[in-house]
């Protein structure tokens, strides 16, 4: 068996035990029960997930996942191809706008090339895990094989599990490709059955005159492949990207391990689709974080049934919404710990 079955056969659902236990808790805190909103349920699924009422972190870490896309070819995006590489180089450097918020919440920046178009082979600090030089180009036919989708999935696994033996116990997800918001309008476009109309929007900057030509690139590239919606693996391969892939395989491999994953915006929320696809029980196990400015993220999220926390006009990727959230979800572990029951209040 491969390791993407092998790690999806894993997954098992939230422990309802524990969450009672958590939730009943949660509840006799000295304060009205239900007044700490979103940050008591995930507390609750943070118990849930780990198995453990009192949930802690220990190390966070935010994997940025850096790959091309062939369709970059038809004119889809506003940025020169090549910053992916450029990009990429300041991750370890500590640079980016993750790596600021990263510093801020005292978390690690793992960056992995798994499909640059291009050569970052001596860049220290960056993880090679190339699957290729970039998609191939979607209008005139499949992005890559299925083979490679599922070797892009496996990656993230296998990123996930060596920080997971590092004693990282909270991921983000976070990327970093010119023309993966295409992709992830593609994958959004498929999975809820919308018109790319209805789920394409300006990227990094896309001149909003010119919108008509992206949406029709999206049109052509689903209607040349003819994706099955209910496969995941198949929509990945024909209208997907590797840092796509990558990201699925962290959602997955963490739901294996149970552990929690914070997702960042519509290109992670493209993977949670694909992910989710492929073993339904990896929702439980991702804390949404922020509402991307892409129309496409609140559709992708309200079908995954998840609800952002933060609303900040953000659009950058790069994970830096699902690393700001950290400090929501050590929010909700100092909640637990920190606050007196009624009983200890000796009310
Ligand atoms: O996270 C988001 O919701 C998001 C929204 C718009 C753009 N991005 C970032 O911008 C790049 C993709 O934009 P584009 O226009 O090249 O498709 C890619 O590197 C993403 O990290 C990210
Ligand atoms: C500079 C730049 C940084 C990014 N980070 C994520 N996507 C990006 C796109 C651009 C163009």
């Amino acid at each position: 068996m491969g390791l993407l079955k092998e790690t999806t056969a894993k997954i098992n659902d939230l422990d309802h035990q524990v969450m009672k236990q958590a939730e009943e808790r949660v509840n006799h805190l000295i304060k009205p029960v239900g007044s700490l909103g979103k940050i008591e349920k995930l507390l609750i699924q943070l118990a849930g997930i780990t198995r453990n009422p009192f949930p802690e972190i220990h190390n966070k870490a935010v994997i940025v996942m850096a790959a091309d896309h062939g369709v970059y070819k038809e004119g889809i995006a506003s940025n020169p191809q090549e910053i992916t590489a450029i990009q990429t180089k300041f991750f370890p450097q500590g640079a980016t706008g993750v790596c600021a918020f990263a510093k801020q919440t005292n978390s690690k920046v793992v960056t992995v090339d798994i499909g640059i178009d291009g050569d970052v082979s001596t860049t220290p600090g960056v993880i090679h895990r190339k699957i290729k030089y970039g998609t191939d180009n979607m209008v005139n036919g499949p992005a890559m094989t299925r083979e490679e989708a599922i070797r892009s999935i496996e990656v993230g696994i296998e990123v996930a599990m060596e920080q997971m033996n590092q004693g990282v116990n909270l991921f983000a997800t976070g990327e970093m490709g010119i023309g993966n918001t295409t992709a992830s309008s593609a994958i959004t476009s498929v999975v809820l059955g919308l018109d790319p109309k209805e789920t394409t929007w300006l990227g990094a900057n896309y001149p909003e005159e010119k919108m008509a030509h992206k949406i029709n690139v999206i049109r052509k590239a689903i209607q040349v492949n003819q994706p099955d919606p209910k496969d995941g693996i198949d929509i990945l391969s024909k209208v997907g990207g590797l840092e796509i892939g990558g990201m699925a395989g962290i959602m997955i491999g963490c739901a294996a391990n149970r552990c929690p994953v914070v997702m960042d915006g519509y290109i992670s929320a493209a993977s949670a689709l694909i992910a989710s696809l492929i073993e339904p029980k990896v929702k439980d196990y991702i804390i949404p974080s922020h509402l991307s400015v892409e129309i496409g993220a609140i559709k992708a999220l309200e079908y995954l049934g998840l609800k952002p926390m933060l609303d900040l006009d953000l659009r950058l990727g790069e994970g830096s919404g699902a690393v700001l959230a950290f400090n929501l979800v050590e929010a909700a572990v100092m909640m637990n710990k920190e606050m007196f029951t009624f009983e200890e209040a000796g009310f």
